[in-house]
């Protein structure tokens, strides 16, 4: 293989990895309605943002929220799905698994709750107040 050609499947590698991340997210989005949700979520907030115009320290907190609960909604997804793989029998450790990866996303989801309440909260009381 000639440097030319190396570098061409080196290329070819690094774009394999987009498509198959993409993959994934498409079929976490098909399959899973955690992930329907958080989508629903993420534009909402992003309207309320715009509709606010809120600072751009908060965005940079909403873009934190917004992508790590698809991060973590994801690695929990994966999670399961090698769980199920693994066993189809009630096992101990797949509980475990299981639901350690859930708490992952719940305590994020918890921080994000709060930190939207956190921006937002000001913005909505000043409409009425
Ligand atoms: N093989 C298993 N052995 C023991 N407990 C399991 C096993 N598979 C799932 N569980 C437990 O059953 C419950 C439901 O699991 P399930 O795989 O249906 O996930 P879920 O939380 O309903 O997520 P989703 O709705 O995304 O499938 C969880 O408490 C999980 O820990």
């Amino acid at each position: 293989m000639n440097m030319d050609s190396l570098d061409k499947s080196k290329r070819r590698k690094f774009w394999d990895t987009f498509a198959y991340a993409t993959e994934g997210i498409v079929t976490a989005l098909k399959q899973e309605r955690n992930m329907r949700f958080h989508a629903i979520s993420a534009v909402i907030v992003i309207a309320f943002g715009l509709f606010f115009s809120i600072t751009k320290i908060e965005w940079l907190f909403i873009l934190v929220s917004i992508g790590g609960m698809f991060s973590l909604e994801l690695l929990n997804t994966a999670i399961e799905r090698v769980v199920d793989l693994a066993t189809n029998e009630y096992k101990p450790l797949a509980k475990q698994a299981k639901d350690i990866a859930a708490g992952a996303v719940f305590i994020f989801a918890i921080i994000a709750l709060v930190m939207g309440i956190v921006i937002f909260l000001p913005y909505v009381l000043k409409l009425f107040l």
